[in-house]
């Protein structure tokens, strides 16, 4: 599979009155067309400003993005992203049908616009919400329109930024697994970030493992799963049980088990990262237990209300339809 995004030695620190703040320290690694690759990593550590630097938002202070080969300067055309906050990310004044049409407003005309909604609608279950408003349906509806905008889009890379954190344990379940299916579906290509790290082993191809601030990428892992998962037998069996503990344990900055390892760089981080203090902030399946509270918070909920009209330069781009996740891992270039 062809490298889509190329993240190489990013670095981002923010000056401010009180002085600086690294957030970002050269990390680099890279993800295949095709693949879902998650970030996970502790609370605060940096993970919205990577997808910020990665979707152009931001401009990073050293290293580089690139996607399709090209520099990202500037949000690319081709990108779509979905936040943590639902309830600020969709038009309350917009039908949830016209909430999804919108990014397409300047590259399709009326029916196709109308077509790719109820198609994306019906793709995530909501083909009989699409007259309702967004303050009429419960979070993980709403999440729900957020992800077939997204889907509607066609992006080539979709970013999600801790996208299922806001809902309750048994509909995050659920929409875990309608972003597997509607993946496998579209075939899209997806960078997910999460402080969970059994959410970054069930949904992921490769997980890459932050450290605590500044982020560094600690190591990244090849998840040998089948690419068929539910949310029961996958989370029980051997594999899965043995790479969580081993994200468990590099989060915690413990040295690695015998887990699989991959990544495209060797700078990546194979080697634990210089000054390896990965840690989390308790133990368990979080990398974290205040994903949301820092002062990062913030400026997310001014990300998202920025969505619609980053995702308004619709790309109208038709896809081949998917190899699985067995096949992508096969084709992918080893460095
Ligand atoms: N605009 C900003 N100015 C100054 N510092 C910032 C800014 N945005 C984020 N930071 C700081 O950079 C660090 C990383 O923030 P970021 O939101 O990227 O982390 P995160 O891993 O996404 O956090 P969380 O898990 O809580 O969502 C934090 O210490 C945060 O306070």
């Amino acid at each position: 599979m062809p490298t889509m995004l190329e993240v190489t030695g990013l670095g981002h620190r923010y000056r401010s009155k009180d002085g600086e703040h690294i957030a970002l320290d050269g990390l680099s690694f890279d993800v295949n067309a095709g693949e879902l690759v998650c970030i996970v990593g502790p609370s605060g550590c940096g993970k919205s400003t990577l997808l910020r630097s990665i979707s152009g938002l931001i401009r990073p202070t050293s290293g580089q993005v690139r996607l399709h080969g090209d520099v990202v300067d500037g949000v690319p055309s081709d990108l779509a992203v979905v936040f943590q906050d639902y309830s600020r990310s969709l038009f309350p004044w917009l039908s949830v049908q016209r909430n999804v049409e919108f990014p397409l407003k300047k590259s399709l005309d009326k029916a196709e616009r109308r077509e790719r909604a109820r198609q994306a609608l019906e793709q995530v279950g909501l083909a009989g919400a699409a007259g309702k408003y967004p303050w009429q349906l419960s979070g993980g509806m709403q999440q729900r329109v957020a992800i077939a905008r997204a889907l509607a889009y066609r992006p080539a890379l979709l970013l999600m930024d801790e996208p299922f954190a806001s809902v309750d344990a048994q509909t995050r379940f659920d929409l875990e697994d309608l972003l597997l299916r509607v993946r496998r579906e579209y075939d899209t290509t997806i960078l997910l970030v999460t402080h969970d790290i059994d959410e970054s082993v069930y949904l992921g191809d490769r997980v890459v493992v932050l450290s605590k601030s500044p982020a560094r990428v600690v190591r990244t892992l090849d998840v040998d799963l089948p690419a068929q998962r539910d949310q029961i037998t996958t989370r029980e069996s051997e594999a899965f049980v043995a790479l969580r503990s081993e994200v468990a344990r590099l989060l915690h900055g413990q040295p690695a088990g015998d887990a699989p390892t991959g990544n495209g760089r060797p700078s990546a981080g194979r080697a634990p990262a210089k000054g390896k203090t990965g840690t989390a902030s308790s133990a368990g399946s979080t990398a974290a237990s205040s994903a949301g509270s820092s002062s990062g918070s913030s400026e997310k909920a001014a990300s998202a209300k920025a969505q619609p009209s980053r995702n308004g330069q619709a790309a109208n781009r038709n896809r081949g339809k998917g190899n699985g996740a067995k096949s992508r891992r096969r084709g992918r270039a080893r460095r």
